[in-house]
């Protein structure tokens, strides 16, 4: 991430977050990227309800998420989990994120999203123009 993170939340590690060898569950970290996206919408712009109801959407989908797995996160550690500006395409977004504890980055990851609209009973991408006005102002 080169730039200052547009968003963060803290998340305390705790055993139940943890396999078997002690260290945190992979999808724990994609549960904590989509966190961080929804309480950055509710804390900035209403919630994703609200977002929903002014794009004229059925949600801020998810198209594809990826990571990598740099250090192992432990019980007891306060992870900060950082949201970058996001990478605007026509009709997706992409959303670049970083786990770190203290100065150790445990993930860098990213999730690709949709404005999910209902077209003709098929699920689409609608354009990202509205959402951009929402989250630039
Ligand atoms: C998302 C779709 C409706 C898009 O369909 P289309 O309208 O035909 O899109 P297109 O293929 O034309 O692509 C549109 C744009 O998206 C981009 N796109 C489409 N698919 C992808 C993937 N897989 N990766 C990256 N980018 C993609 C594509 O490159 C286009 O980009 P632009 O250049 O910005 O225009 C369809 O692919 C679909 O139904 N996919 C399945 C979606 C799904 O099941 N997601 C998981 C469930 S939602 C979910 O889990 C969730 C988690 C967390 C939340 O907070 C909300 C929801």
């Amino acid at each position: 991430m080169s730039q200052a993170p547009l968003f963060h939340i803290d998340v305390q590690i705790s055993f139940g977050h943890c396999d078997a060898a002690g260290i945190v569950f992979y999808p724990n970290y994609f549960r904590w990227f989509d966190r961080c996206f929804h309480t950055f919408l509710l804390h900035r712009h209403g919630g994703h309800a609200a977002v929903c109801k002014q794009t004229g959407s059925r949600g801020i989908g998810l198209m594809s998420a990826d990571a990598k797995f740099r250090s192992p996160g432990l019980d007891g550690d306060l992870l900060t989990v950082e949201m970058g500006q996001p990478v605007w395409g026509k009709r997706s977004l992409t959303l670049p994120y970083r786990g770190l504890v203290g100065e150790r980055i445990l993930i860098e990851g990213e999730e690709t999203r949709g404005i999910f609209a209902e077209v003709d009973g098929r699920l689409t991408a609608a354009p990202t123009d509205t959402l951009r006005q929402i989250i630039e102002g």
